[in-house]
């Protein structure tokens, strides 16, 4: 529950570059996912000249993790924003200390953890190729940032692991393949079909089309002469 209503909430991990936001964008166009991104919060708070900028700022270029209050405030403030009650949270919970103050403060539990599976090879030409201007995808934080994820975030996959919530996507296939995999896993969230909906306009086009055939053959006798 989060401000009276029920939530749906999936956090979406995997290592930096493994293509995490690119696959969002997918789940949020077919499922009707609303998609928060935890380092796009972060970034969207240092433009706003928030007094906590510079320490966020320091710390995404040193890779490191910004302390749990600040990213948690951001993810409750924008899903209680939000009329959705279906969230992908990308990049969420980056450390120990990520995952058990969100399930404190908010008392959810991820509905699963969506694990992006991908070599620091890989990675890191995605990463250097991509071009956003990020002040993190340089080599130097990229090194710091690939340190983090196996020290820090890596324990939360386990975690999860043993909680037997982790569905483990192979992320270094190209783009739509992922995505065929995702689907997959997404299937129970597709939009519900209204069939009766549907019935209802066959229906319709059904008498229309028997209408259409008696006028002709009522009328054919006239259009021969
Ligand atoms: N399966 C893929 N194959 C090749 N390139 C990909 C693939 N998925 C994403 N990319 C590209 O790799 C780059 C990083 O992808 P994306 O931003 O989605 O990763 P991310 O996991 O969100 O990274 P970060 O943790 O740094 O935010 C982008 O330029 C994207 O277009
Ligand atoms: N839970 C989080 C998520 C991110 N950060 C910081 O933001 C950087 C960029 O995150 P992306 O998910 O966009 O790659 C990340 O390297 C961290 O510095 C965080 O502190 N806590
Ligand atoms: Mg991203």
């Amino acid at each position: 529950m989060l401000g009276g209503k029920k939530v749906t909430v999936v956090f979406v991990l995997g290592g930096p570059g493994s293509g995490k936001g690119t696959q969002c964008a997918n789940i949020v166009e077919h499922f009707g996912f609303t998609h928060l991104s935890a380092g796009d919060l972060l970034r969207a708070e240092i433009k706003s000249g928030s007094e906590n900028g510079t320490m966020i700022e320091n710390m995404i270029k040193e890779g490191k993790i910004v302390p749990s209050e600040v990213t948690i405030k951001l993810l409750q403030e924008a899903m209680i924003k939000s009329e959705n009650d279906k969230f992908l949270i990308d990049g969420f919970p980056r450390n120990e200390e990520n995952r058990a103050a969100f399930e404190n403060v908010t008392k959810i539990s991820p509905a699963f953890v969506l694990f992006f599976d991908c070599s620091e090879e890989e990675m890191e030409r995605r990463l250097l190729g991509r071009n956003q201007g990020r002040v993190d995808d340089n080599i130097e934080t990229i090194k710091k940032r690939f340190k983090t994820f196996v020290d820090s975030s890596l324990p939360v996959i386990d975690y999860y692991t043993s909680k037997d919530k982790v569905k483990k996507i192979d992320a270094a296939k190209p783009i739509a393949e992922v995505f065929e995999d995702v689907k997959v896993i997404f299937a129970p969230y597709a939009p519900k079909v209204n069939y009766c909906f549907h019935l209802f306009f066959l229906h319709q086009h059904f008498l229309m089309d028997l209408c259409s055939l008696m006028f002709a053959l009522a009328f054919y006798p006239y259009c021969t002469e």
